[in-house]
């Protein structure tokens, strides 16, 4: 059973004795929404992230999942993508298409991955083009106090020193305003060169779960959840603060070990 709560203003906490019931969980949660936006909207428009995330996904290609839920109204966009091919051993979409997406029936044209014959500038540009086009038919719905695309759903794992997407601490393009999705060549973790949504469009989305676990990123998430500033001024996943959407945490206890301990009563 998870340990849930409403924490300041950094969303809901959910936190898992294993990482099994932490991807139980994480299935029924993008099930339910899932169905919500389907009954709403008609489709559902989720953006994914890279690395560990993907394996936590994995209940979602089992039952019941991969019978109830409506593969054919899903839109899949990346959060992030490295400038590689898309069979590269490093590609998001390799990761996603080969751990869940080839796995469930999704249909092809809905998915919505990166031109990885240009350069990375490039590849920004068409991504946002292409985000734009699904705005104006609304199969992605817009924000009704910016201009930014609302994403149903936004799944974003966190590295160990705080980035989400590929945002990193300290980075010039946590700052950028106006674009949808930028691109960096300076990435401290390899490959060097990311596309990238831009914290506007995260903030706007209805929903964005931020999914983590480990140990070693511990600190990390003590910073962005619990810390006050200046220390965790440089911290990516602190900057996820979405304007009228939901924002929820899904942790194993390696990753809340840092949390303040009086908040979470069973925390060993
Ligand atoms: O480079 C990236 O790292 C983050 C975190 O990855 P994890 O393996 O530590 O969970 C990921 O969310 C992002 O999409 C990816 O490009």
């Amino acid at each position: 059973m998870a340990h849930s709560e409403v924490h300041n203003n950094r969303g809901e906490l959910r936190i898992y004795e294993s990482v099994d019931e932490l991807g139980t969980d994480l299935a029924d949660y993008v099930a339910e929404l899932s169905e919500l936006s389907v009954k709403e909207r008609g489709v559902f428009a989720i953006a994914l992230s890279g690395g560990s995330l993907i394996g936590l996904l994995g209940k979602l290609c089992k039952a019941p999942y991969n019978r109830t839920i409506d593969w054919a109204k899903w839109y899949i966009f990346w959060a992030d993508e490295r400038v590689v091919a898309k069979n590269h051993v490093d590609s998001n979409y390799k990761l996603a298409k080969d751990g869940l997406l080839s796995k469930v029936p999704i249909v092809p044209s809905h998915v919505h991955s990166i031109n990885d014959s240009v350069s990375a500038e490039a590849a920004a540009d068409d991504y946002e083009f292409d985000i734009r086009q699904m705005v104006r038919t609304r199969l992605i719905s817009v924000s009704d106090i910016s201009d930014c695309p609302k994403f149903d759903l936004i799944l974003l794992g966190m590295g160990s020193d705080g980035h989400i997407a590929s945002l990193f601490p300290n980075h010039l393009v946590l700052d950028e305003k106006d674009q949808w999705v930028t691109y960096i060549t300076d990435s401290p973790k390899p490959p060097p060169e990311r596309i990238t949504f831009t914290l506007p469009v995260i903030n706007s989305a209805s929903n964005v779960a931020l999914v983590v676990t480990g140990g070693n990123k511990a600190e990390a998430v003590c910073l962005a959840v619990d810390a006050v500033e200046p220390d965790c001024q440089s911290i990516p996943a602190r900057m996820v603060q979405p304007t009228k959407g939901k924002l929820v945490w899904f942790l194993d206890r390696p990753a809340a070990s840092k949390l303040n301990n009086s908040q979470f009563p069973n925390q060993g």
